[in-house]
C-alpha cells in the first residue's frame, strides 16, 4: 500500500482530542473567499511595481483549488496574502467562513512554503517531535503526540529517513522530496483547517507527485479540507484531481472556475486545446505567449465567475454583498493582527521546555563541531606559546597585563561571532514559526536564553583553564576561580550582544557588518589601545564591556594576586622599587600605574547589567518591531 492510500486510510490524523475521551470528528474546513486583490512591491530603485491585479477566487472545504501560471505570475504573491504572510502592501478582502479572520482562525491555516527551512542538525524524528510537542494540545498525552507523529510518518512514507538529519548548507541529509513531505507532515500535525501548498511537488519524480495529489484528494473530500496549491506543470493525471482552476498571467486572472469547464471555455474564447493534449500545458503555453495573453485577458475582464457560480446556485454569498464595503488595508491588517488571543496550543511551560530542547539540540551540533573544537585548541595552544610561563617581575608586567588583554578580548568575540553565525537560518524559520503562531515569543526568548548558555561556556572555560596553567597567570584557586566566574560573565554578557544584534538585522552581512564596528568600538574604548580618550567620547568607557572584561580579570590578577618582583632600580618605572626595601610591586601599585581601571564590583555589575538589558532588548524588538508578517 503506498504512503497516500495509507494516509487515506488514517482516520486519526485530523481527530480532536477533548479532555480523558477522544472523540473522532469529521473535520469541516474552513470555505475561503477573497476578492479585488492588488498587490505592490516597492523595487530596489523605489519604484512601486504591481504584481497583483483584482484577483478574486474562492475555495470551499473539501475542495482542491490549483492556482497555475508562468513564472513571476503573482502565485507565490497571492499564497502568501491568502495565509496573511505577505511582505507586501495589498488592498482586498479576504473572508472565512464569511468573516475577517482573526488571529486565531488564521492558526488553523497551514502553509507549507516553497523553501523548506530546518534546522539542520536535527533529524526528522526530532523536529517532527518537537512540533508535535508544541502545536497539539497540552490535553494529549506526550505518548499521544509521539503516536501521532508516528502515524504521520509511516502515512507520508518517512519511516526509512525518521532519523536522519534534516540536512541544509552545511551538511547533507534528506532529500529535496523527503524534505517536502517532512514540511508537508509538521503542517498536519498542526490539525489544520485551510491548507496552502506552494509548489508541493517540487523535488518529487512523477510518481511521488501523483501519489501525493491523490493522497491530498482523498485527504481533502474525507476530512472536507480545503486545499489550496500552486503547481508549476501537473500532469494531466494530477490536473484530473483539481476542483477549481485558477490561472494568473502577469498577476491577473486569466481563468477561475470548474476545471471541467477550463477546456470548453478556452475553445470558446479561440483558444481551443487538442484532444489528447494535456490542459494544463495548454494554459500555461497560452499565458505565456503575447497574442493568446491579450485574448485571455480580455475575454476574463468581460467574465465574473464567481457570479456565474453563484448564479448555477443561486445563492448569494456574504462576500458578494460586503464585497463594496469591507475593503480591507494594511492599516486595518495591522490593528486586527494586534488583537489579543491567548489560545496558544501549548502552555508557557511546554513550549519552554521543547524550545530549550531543540535549541540546545540545533546550537550543540554547531558550537561543538569539531572544527569548532580544533580551532578553540589550537588559539589556546598558540596563546600559551606565546605567553609561556610569564614570570611575575616588573620585566614581564606588559606581557602578562597583555596576556589579560588578550583573553578578555578573545573571549567576548568568540562568544559575539559564534552566536550570530547561526541567525540567518534561525531567523527565517522563527519568523515563520511565529507567523503560524506556534508558540509565545516569551517562551522561544527565554528557552534560547537559557539553553544555550551552557555551550557557549564549554569553550572559553575549557581554554582558559589550559591557559591559565602555562601562563603562569596568579596560582591560587581563588584567583583561578574568579577568572572562571568572570569568564562566564563575560560570556554570557556578549552573547547578550549578539542576541540583540541578530534581533536588529536580518541581513547576514548587514548583521556581519555592524557586529564588527560594536565590538571594535567596545574594543577601541575598552582602556587598554587608546589609554585617553577625547572628552566627547570618554562616557563610551562607561559602555564599553571589553573595559568591564578586561578591568575586572586585571584586578583580580594584580590586586588579588602575589607582588611582582621589581625590575633593577636603573631600570624601573615604580618608585616604590627604589624605596620598598621587600623589592616587590604590590597589586595597588600596579593598578594604580595602569590607571581608568574600574573597580572589581563595577566590572562585576555592568556585565549583569548588559545580560539584562541586551535580552529584555533584543524581546522587545522581536515584540513590537521586527514582527513576523501575521
Ligand atoms: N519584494 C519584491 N520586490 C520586487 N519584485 C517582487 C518582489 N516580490 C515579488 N516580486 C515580483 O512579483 C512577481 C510575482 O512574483 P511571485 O514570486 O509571486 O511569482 P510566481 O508566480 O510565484 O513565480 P514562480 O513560479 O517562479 O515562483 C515577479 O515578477 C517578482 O519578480
Amino acid at each position: 500500500m503506498s504512503y497516500l492510500a495509507k494516509l487515506i486510510g488514517s482516520n486519526d490524523l485530523l481527530d480532536e482530542t477533548d479532555g480523558k475521551e477522544r472523540k473522532k470528528l469529521i473535520q469541516q474546513g474552513f470555505h475561503l473567499q477573497f476578492q479585488n486583490i492588488n498587490a505592490s512591491v516597492v523595487t530596489k530603485k523605489k519604484e512601486k511595481k504591481q504584481i497583483l491585479f483584482n484577483v478574486s477566487g474562492e475555495c470551499k472545504p473539501g475542495e482542491i483549488l490549483a492556482i497555475l501560471g508562468p513564472s513571476g505570475a503573482g502565485k507565490t504573491s497571492l499564497m502568501n496574502i491568502l495565509s496573511g504572510r505577505s511582505q507586501c502592501s495589498y488592498t482586498g478582502e479576504l473572508l472565512v467562513d464569511g468573516k475577517v479572520p482573526n488571529k486565531s482562525i488564521r492558526r488553523k491555516f497551514c502553509y507549507v512554503m516553497q523553501q523548506d527551512l530546518f534546522f539542520e542538525a536535527l533529524t526528522l524524528r526530532e523536529t517532527l517531535t518537537f512540533t508535535a510537542t508544541i502545536r497539539l494540545s497540552d490535553s494529549m498525552s506526550q505518548r499521544e503526540k509521539l503516536k501521532k507523529v508516528d502515524e504521520i510518518v509511516e502515512v507520508l512514507g518517512l519511516t526509512n529517513c525518521i532519523d536522519t538529519v534534516m540536512g541544509g548548507v552545511s551538511m547533507r541529509g534528506l532529500s529535496g522530496g523527503e524534505k517536502k513531505r517532512a514540511s508537508i507532515a509538521c503542517e498536519l500535525l498542526n490539525n489544520p483547517k485551510l491548507m496552502l501548498l506552494d509548489e508541493p511537488t517540487t523535488g518529487l519524480d512523477s510518481g511521488a507527485a501523483t501519489d501525493l495529489f491523490a493522497a491530498l484528494e482523498e485527504y481533502s473530500s474525507t476530512k472536507s479540507l480545503p486545499i489550496i496549491t500552486t503547481i508549476h506543470q501537473p500532469s494531466s493525471h494530477i490536473f484530473s484531481k483539481f476542483h477549481n482552476i485558477m490561472l494568473l498571467v502577469d498577476g491577473r486572472l486569466g481563468y477561475f472556475g470548474d476545471r471541467v469547464h477550463v477546456v470548453p471555455y478556452f475553445e470558446k474564447i479561440g483558444l481551443p486545446c487538442s484532444a489528447n493534449y494535456n490542459p494544463a500545458d495548454h494554459l500555461l503555453e497560452q499565458a505565456k505567449d503575447a497574442d493568446a495573453k491579450k485574448v485571455l485577458l480580455e475575454a476574463y475582464e468581460n467574465r465574473n465567475i464567481l457570479q456565474t457560480q453563484d448564479a448555477e446556485t443561486g445563492e448569494e454569498t456574504e462576500m458578494k454583498k460586503s464585497s463594496s464595503t469591507l475593503v480591507e488595508d494594511d492599516e486595518k491588517r495591522n490593528n486586527r493582527s494586534n488583537e489579543l488571543d491567548l489560545k496558544w496550543p501549548t502552555g508557557f511551560v511546554t513550549q519552554f521546555l521543547a524550545l530549550g530542547k531543540r535549541n540546545f539540540k540545533s546550537a550543540r551540533g554547531q558550537l561543538l563541531s569539531n572544527i569548532h573544537l580544533t580551532f578553540t585548541f589550537l588559539v589556546a595552544a598558540i596563546a600559551s606559546i606565546f605567553w609561556f610561563r610569564i614570570p611575575r617581575t616588573e620585566e614581564r608586567l606588559a606581557d602578562r597585563t597583555g596576556a589579560i588583554f588578550f583573553i578578555a578580548i578573545h573571549t567576548q568575540f568568540n562568544a559575539v561571532f559564534q552566536s550570530i553565525t547561526s541567525y540567518p537560518t534561525e531567523c527565517k524559520i522563527i519568523n515563520r514559526e511565529r507567523s503560524s503562531g506556534a508558540y509565545r515569543l516569551s517562551a522561544f526568548m527565554m528557552a534560547k536564553y537559557i539553553s544555550e548558555i551552557p555551550l557557549h561556556l564549554i569553550k572559553p572555560v575549557g581554554q582558559l583553564i589550559l591557559m591559565y596553567w602555562v601562563m603562569n597567570l596568579m596560582p591560587s584557586a581563588g584567583n583561578f576561580f574568579m577568572w572562571i566566574a568572570l569568564t562566564i560573565l563575560t560570556t554570557i554578557s556578549a552573547q547578550g550582544i549578539a542576541i540583540f544584534l541578530g534581533t536588529l538585522f536580518t541581513d547576514f552581512k548587514t548583521l556581519l557588518a555592524s557586529t564588527a564596528i560594536v565590538m571594535l568600538t567596545n574594543m577601541l574604548a575598552g582602556g587598554w589601545f587608546v589609554r585617553q580618550l577625547p572628552k566627547a567620547i570618554v562616557w563610551l568607557r562607561y559602555l564599553s564591556l571589553m573595559g568591564y572584561g578586561f578591568g575586572g580579570l586585571f584586578i583580580v590578577e594584580y590586586k588579588y594576586g602575589d607582588p611582582l618582583k621589581c625590575a633593577p632600580s636603573n631600570e624601573t618605572a615604580f618608585n616604590v622599587c627604589k624605596t620598598n626595601s621587600t623589592n616587590t610591586i604590590s597589586g595597588d601599585d600596579i593598578v594604580e600605574k595602569q590607571g581608568d581601571i574600574m573597580p572589581l564590583w563595577l566590572n562585576i555589575v555592568a556585565p549583569i547589567g548588559y545580560i539584562l538589558l541586551f535580552r529584555i532588548l533584543a524581546y522587545l524588538n522581536l515584540r513590537f518591531i521586527n514582527k513576523p508578517n501575521k
